[in-house]
């Protein structure tokens, strides 16, 4: 579970959002919205430690993270966390499996992980190992990424719009793998500006001008 306690954010004298106090508990998905510029990614660069908040405090399972030390934050970062961009962020140079390897925690600590295989079956690219990166279509490559997530098991997942450059049968599918994950005990946090994806998930906060998420079924209509 990921706790926010009044946390923060400006740059210079412009502050993007102030006073957020939520949870995101593992089985949760909340959707972060809000015009271009509010802070969304800045959010869940804070949440991801590539951002310091300007004041409050991120807990993870009880534990303040807002004041971890590089290496510490790398720890989080490996162990805890996993990434979803609308640019894929994969090795494009590099096979499918590989990409996948990469996220794979040490034999020993892997237990019931799944294996790239199962993972890619459950992306619906099952045989698909040896193909380059960089030969498969956009949707594909979200699915490596999300594979890649699957083979990971990260507690808590940060998506950045990443069904920004996607259609509408490939968007439905990220949800319905991002959902499963979350059934599986995930946390999952997105960034997105399509409404479809933002009603798949449970809360929503309005970043800028809201500073707790809703259920996404009470939200007022825009
Ligand atoms: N390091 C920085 N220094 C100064 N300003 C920054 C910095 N990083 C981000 N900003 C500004 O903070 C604002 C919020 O950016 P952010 O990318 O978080 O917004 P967003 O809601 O994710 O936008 P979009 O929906 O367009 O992706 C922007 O105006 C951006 O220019």
């Amino acid at each position: 579970m990921i706790e926010i306690d009044r946390l923060s954010k400006s740059f210079g004298m412009r502050t993007l959002w102030s006073d957020l106090g939520f949870t995101v508990a593992r089985g949760d998905m909340l959707a972060l919205t809000g015009p271009s510029g509010s802070g969304k990614s800045t959010l869940l660069n804070c949440l991801g430690l590539l951002d310091a908040p300007s004041s409050g405090a991120i807990r993870h399972e009880g534990r303040d993270i807002t004041g971890f030390g590089p290496r510490a934050a790398r720890h989080y970062r490996r162990d805890v966390l996993g990434y979803l961009f609308q640019n894929y962020a994969l090795i494009e140079n590099a096979t499918v499996a590989a990409n996948l390897e990469v996220a794979m925690k040490p034999r020993r600590a892997r237990k019931d992980a799944p294996t790239v295989a199962e993972a890619l079956e459950r992306v619906g690219l099952a045989g698909r190992e040896k193909e380059h990166v960089h030969r498969l279509s956009g949707g594909e490559q979200q699915r490596v990424a999300l594979a890649r997530l699957i083979v990971k098991q990260p507690a808590l997942v940060l998506a950045d719009e990443p069904t920004g450059a996607l259609d509408h049968d490939n968007t439905t599918m990220v949800v319905d793998i991002l959902r499963t994950m979350s059934k599986d005990g995930c946390a999952v946090v997105i960034a997105t500006h399509d409404d479809a994806v933002r009603d798949r998930c449970d809360t929503v906060l309005t970043v800028g001008s809201a500073t707790q998420p809703v259920p996404v079924k009470e939200r007022q209509p825009s």
